[in-house]
């Protein structure tokens, strides 16, 4: 082996791993590695996390320029096309997800976003008025998973950054960094928003509050390179003698003891079928954080799941839970593209490719001290709105989703406790659509003079991810996004784009940039014509699959329940972003580490006595 590997302790083959450990963790991502360190960083615990991808030092994942090189490569991201969407003009899609020692932390855009209050409460309030899992309950957890460290003074001022430390940690290997840059017209295009009234104004990303603001990267400040659950979370258990890692290893299910969870059973990726597989078991604990979308399919292998998915892949139910796979969500992506003809503020991103000297100079100051335009990944600010500031007629289709016969919307076999789950998720969304604590819309900011990515952060559609009954062990599971298959997603999501025009074309703060619609396009104007539209353009993925798991009370089809232990068995956790049970208004991976830092204290300790 490589000697590096080898101290290590990242075994390369199931061959080196021991017969028994305290928990095993199934996938080394986000949520496993941050768990991975948490249980062994008091040396008490052995801990072996089993992960499908490789550990990879390439540079597409450690580079921050631009933020999308880690995703660049196919040998990190499953190889998954979506079933062909219905609603879609039965368009498949490429079902992003990390597979690689850091897992999706590794390849994603390193936006660095929490969801709003709101969206934590409404968690816990599945559960009841004290349950631990609120925005009060996840705080102290946000504030340990990752390390704040503030933008310099420079571009502090130019850009006019804001940002509150009271809502950040600085303990964590994992890094919210700020690149030594920002295009002048990012602060300009959030500005605008002041032409439409009642646009709320965020001083930090991190308050819980829904506005405009800035937000951090997760990057390095003095590496200036990714920050990610391998660099801040594995890199620092490796040199632990109880913290094992096999990586290029495929888990195919918990192993059972009647309804106790007992180990795993895993063998190498890309095996022939016949190859034995390598059996371990976990002395106290089994964690699944394989994500949203491999994490039902474990469950389901392993018989845990709907009873009549799993007879029909010849699968023995071991407890029938009928949640596992359901309730899948991600955040639909809509283009509403808009340019500038007279937009004057120089430079933005295109000069990096349209201007020589500009271009030679961020090379140089990059070469020199790693400052400059290639310090910026995916840009750092948005706009995070509630649903009454972006459409006038916010009252009524709260209304009508309240109303709505939920059940009708949901695959026609759908478990009586899984709709029930619907419902209830669907009636805070109603009341949530009248009020001004969750964010709706997100428009990213790019400082240059054309934008177009609009993002819906609280779909109703929900989804399914399940095994392929054909060959559940060796395929792919059959990832069903549903998308728009609840009608009044489109509603939601044309007055999404009617703001987005109102925002370039009928504001008095981007007049003089004279903006030009390229889509939909000014013929777009009737129902009808969005209703079209999105069904020809709308992307139902960002890559933040979520909810497969739910943490949800059972009688509403939850799959974990408050300290993320799946119901019906012992000795076995979801800890991941399958767990949440409705999306939160930001980008998903800040929650998964708080959802994982806060779960590493509820398997060491148990449940809070008092509410944090
Ligand atoms: C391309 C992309 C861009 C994104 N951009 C952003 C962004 O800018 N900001 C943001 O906040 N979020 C972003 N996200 C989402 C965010 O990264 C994820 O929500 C989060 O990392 C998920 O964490 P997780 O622990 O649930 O799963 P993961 O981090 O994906 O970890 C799951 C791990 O389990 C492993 N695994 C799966 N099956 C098995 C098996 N059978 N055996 C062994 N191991 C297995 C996988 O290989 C993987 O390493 C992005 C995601 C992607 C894919």
């Amino acid at each position: 082996y490589p000697r590096a590997l080898q101290a290590s302790k990242v075994f390369l083959s199931g061959r080196d791993v021991d017969e028994q450990y305290d928990y095993i963790i199934v996938g080394g991502g986000t949520a496993g590695l941050t768990v991975a360190d948490r249980l062994t960083e008091d040396g008490k615990n052995t801990v072996l996390v089993v992960e499908y991808g490789e550990l990879s030092n390439s540079p597409l994942i450690s580079t921050v320029q631009g933020g999308f090189m880690g995703m660049s490569d196919s040998q990190f991201l499953y190889d998954i096309q979506s079933v062909p969407q219905k609603n879609l003009q039965n368009r498949s899609i490429a079902v992003l997800a990390g597979k690689v020692v850091g897992g999706s932390s590794a390849v994603n855009a390193m936006m660095t976003v929490r969801g709003t209050a709101a969206d934590y409460d409404r968690w816990g309030n599945f559960f009841g008025a004290n349950s631990h899992w609120s925005w009060d309950g996840l705080l102290p957890y946000f504030k340990r998973a990752l390390n704040f460290a503030p933008p310099d003074a420079a571009v502090t001022e130019s850009a006019e950054i804001t940002y509150d430390t009271s809502f950040w940690g600085n303990t964590s290997g994992v890094y919210a960094g700020w690149p030594s840059f920002q295009y002048p017209g990012t602060t300009a295009q959030m500005d605008a928003f002041r032409g439409i009234p009642g646009v709320p104004f965020v001083k930090d990303s991190g308050s819980g509050e829904p506005g405009v603001y800035w937000y951090p990267t997760f990057m390095d400040p003095t590496l200036v390179e990714r920050s990610y659950a391998r660099t801040g979370h594995h890199d620092k258990a490796a040199n632990r003698t109880n913290y094992h890692l096999v990586a290029g290893s495929k888990v195919l299910k918990v192993v059972l003891d009647g309804t106790t969870a007992t180990g795993v059973s895993f063998v190498p990726v890309g095996s022939k079928k016949d190859t034995p597989q390598t059996v371990v078991s976990a002395r106290k604990e089994v964690i699944v954080a394989a994500g949203g979308i491999h994490s039902p399919q474990i469950l389901q292998l392993s018989g845990i799941g709907p009873r009549e998915l799993l007879s029909s892949a010849n699968i023995t139910t071991v407890v029938d839970l009928p949640g596992v796979g359901q309730n899948f969500q991600d955040h639909p992506i809509i283009q509403a593209t808009f340019t500038y003809r007279k937009f004057t503020y120089r430079p933005t991103s295109q000069d990096l490719f349209l201007n020589a000297t500009f271009s030679a100079w961020a090379d140089t100051v990059w070469a020199a001290n790693r400052t400059g335009p290639n310090s910026l990944a995916t840009g750092n600010a948005a706009a995070w709105l509630p649903f009454p500031v972006i459409s006038p007629r916010s009252a009524d289709i709260s209304s009508a989703l309240a109303a709505q016969n939920h059940t009708l919307y949901l695959p026609a076999d759908t478990d009586p406790t899984v709709a029930a789950g619907y419902r209830a998720q669907m009636l805070s969304y109603a009341s949530a659509l009248k009020e001004n604590s969750t964010a709706f819309y997100n428009l990213v900011l790019t400082g240059g003079a054309t934008n177009g990515i609009v993002v819906d952060l609280h779909p109703l559609s929900r989804g399914t991810v399940n095994i392929d009954v054909s060959d559940p062990y060796n395929k792919e599971p059959l990832v069903d996004y549903r998308a728009l298959s609840n009608p009044m997603d489109v509603d939601i999501m044309t007055d999404l784009i009617k703001f987005t025009r109102r925002y370039h074309l009928d504001n008095p703060m981007t007049k003089e940039w004279a903006a030009t619609e390229l889509s939909p396009g000014a013929s777009t104007q009737t129902d009808a014509q969005f209703a079209d539209y999105l069904a020809e353009t709308l992307s139902p993925s960002e890559f933040h699959p979520a909810g497969t798991c739910a943490m949800m009370p059972r009688e509403l089809g939850g799959v974990v329940d408050e300290e993320l232990k799946v119901y019906g068995v012992q000795g076995l956790r979801v800890v991941d972003a399958a767990t949440m049970a409705t999306l939160v208004g930001g980008n998903t991976c800040q929650t998964v580490y708080a959802i994982a830092e806060k779960a590493a204290d509820l398997i060491r300790f148990g449940p809070p006595t008092v509410v944090e």
